[in-house]
């Protein structure tokens, strides 16, 4: 206080400080302004719009707001990000976006700045892409023959990780608990037993996750130009390689000691049998393994903790949901095919992705060669474009009432391009599965670099909540039956998610009660 007290007593008697203070000021408006006539659409930030960084801060927990109202009066409107701006674009514009070749707007040079790829996986990563063909190609066609797999060890995860059933019920936080069960069904597909129910080896998948996350944001607070200081100095690639590799380094040299001859069925085979002779080796393979564990699990846990936040929220889907599970799994018994029929289950997964996706941007693009969105505007080479999602998703004139969780929305038959009753364009009478992308269901982002995975992770999210509900009961624990607990509402409680900038994080430590059924 003294020393505020100070300074205004100084400026009070210094007609100089005024005048430097006036000085000052101006320049920051010339700044502004200079910054604002360079860019021929409106900019987020106000004043603070010539920093990113302080940009971001000011942005804060208002994201989604901003985002809303951005999308309702601006076609494009510069949004910045930790890692940079990216020119945001309304939902028609996203063919554009989804269409543009590779060497115009790129995928893979949007990816190296979000997740600071030479740092946190390594230089190979940038340049060699072979287990993109893997996860599209092999994984995604032998998905009917992996899923005994998978719902075998889906039921060890769960029950493992809840102990003894003795039909008393348990608490447990919902994240870590997804976290678990998806990084060891996953593994199941990805190794194998016996290192799918390798503790350590979980452990370090579940936190390189996270770990590749914290490294990447720290990396991009600072300018471009400090950027490689910054990774230097904060990679964390060869620690985790090495613990990696003291766990299941034997494993890989057996496999690839034992040759691919004979095909066998199995990820690691694939991605070995697709390796460029450069890279077929333990630790190239090992590290392939490593990033696939990125992609996977943290967005597939999220959505199965995404999915269990609102059907407790709202449990008068649990009985509908049940006997549709329970009818088809009489009928086809647990299979691919039986996860498929589930078109119940199949909406409020999808609906629960539309209503709460984890951001409020998609498909970061990077422009490489010259490119004009149809309204004319021209991002420059070397800057970033991506397309609204949160705002897509909450499109009144595509999702009629936007805002409200419709778990059923998108079974209907009748209804058009992903479920709008009334309004927007329509695409027949066909019904659009969770992992139908398009311009209006941007959740596994669209065109050609859609998640190539999303057919594994649509099976996987939908198989653990389907054995879930059907053989457990779930509840949260009483003490969020609360009106002064943030996030409790007159329709139901749901733990609150947290924003910052553009990205959504949904509450970590939330717990729920559950209880092996009686009938089950
Ligand atoms: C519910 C879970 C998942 C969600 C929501 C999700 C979402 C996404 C999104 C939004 C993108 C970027 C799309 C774009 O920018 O156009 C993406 C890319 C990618 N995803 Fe997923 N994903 C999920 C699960 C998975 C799984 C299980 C795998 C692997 C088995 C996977 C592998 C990948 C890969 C490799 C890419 C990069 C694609 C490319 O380079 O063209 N994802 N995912």
């Amino acid at each position: 206080m003294e020393s505020i007290k100070v300074a205004w007593d100084g400026f009070n008697h210094s007609p100089s400080a005024w005048l430097y203070a006036v000085a000052a000021s101006g320049s920051a408006i010339a700044a502004w302004q200079y910054w604002q006539s360079r860019s021929s659409i409106p900019v987020y930030g106000g004043i603070w719009s010539f920093s990113r960084t302080l940009s971001t801060f000011k942005l804060g927990e208002k994201g989604r707001e901003i985002s809303m109202r951005a999308y309702a009066e601006h076609p494009i409107t510069l949004i910045p990000r930790l890692e940079g701006w990216a020119a945001t674009a309304h939902s028609k514009y996203v063919e554009e976006i989804s269409k543009a070749p590779d060497d115009v707007l790129s995928f893979m040079d949007a990816g190296e700045e979000t997740i600071q790829t030479k740092y946190t996986f390594g230089p190979n990563f940038t340049f060699d892409h072979y287990h993109l063909q893997v996860i599209r190609n092999q994984l995604t066609r032998h998905l009917s023959g992996l899923f005994p797999d998978v719902f075998d060890e889906t039921k060890c995860a769960v029950s493992n990780y809840l102990g003894k059933q003795d039909n008393e019920w348990k608490v447990v936080k919902v994240l870590p608990f997804s976290q678990k069960v998806v990084a060891q069904a996953s593994n199941r597909i990805f190794v194998g037993l016996p290192l799918c129910r390798n503790e350590q080896w979980l452990n370090l998948m579940v936190s390189s996750a996270i770990d590749v996350m914290k490294t990447a944001s720290f990396i991009n607070m600072f300018p471009v130009i400090l950027r490689p200081i910054a990774g230097w100095y904060s990679t964390t690639v060869t620690k985790r390689m090495k613990a990696a590799n003291d766990v299941a380094g034997s494993f890989f040299d057996e496999k690839i000691a034992a040759g691919t001859k004979g095909s066998s069925d199995d990820f690691t085979s694939w991605l070995i049998e697709t390796a460029p002779e450069h890279e077929r080796n333990s630790y190239d393979i090992l590290s392939r393994i490593v990033m696939t564990n990125f992609v996977a699990i943290h967005t597939s846990s999220m959505t199965v903790t995404n999915c269990l936040y609102w059907l407790l929220a709202r449990p008068q889907y649990i009985v509908p949901l049940r006997q549709e599970i329970e009818e088809i799994t009489i009928r086809l018994g647990w299979s691919k095919e039986a996860i498929g029929a589930m078109i119940k289950l199949d909406s409020f997964v999808k609906e629960c992705m539309r209503i709460t996706p984890f951001g409020t941007q998609i498909m970061t693009r990077k422009v490489i060669k010259p490119f004009t969105f149809s309204n004319g505007f021209q991002p420059p080479v070397g800057t970033t474009v991506s397309a609204h999602l949160y705002a897509t998703h909450h499109d009144e004139n595509i999702y009629s009432n936007a805002g409200v969780f419709d778990g059923f929305r998108f079974v209907e038959t009748s209804s058009g391009e992903n479920g709008q009753k009334e309004k927007g364009e329509t695409e027949g009478n066909v019904r659009k599965a969770m992992y139908t992308t398009s311009k209006s269901f941007l959740a596994f982002g669209h065109g050609r670099h859609a998640c190539p995975g999303r057919f594994f992770a649509a099976m996987e999210v939908k198989l653990v909540l389907a054995y879930l509900i059907s053989a457990y009961d779930m509840k949260w624990p009483d003490k969020v039956y609360d009106p002064s607990v943030p996030g409790y509402s007159e329709e139901g409680y749901r733990p609150p998610e947290k924003w910052f900038g553009n990205r959504m994080m949904l509450d970590m430590n939330a717990e729920m009660m559950i209880r092996e059924r009686a009938s089950a």
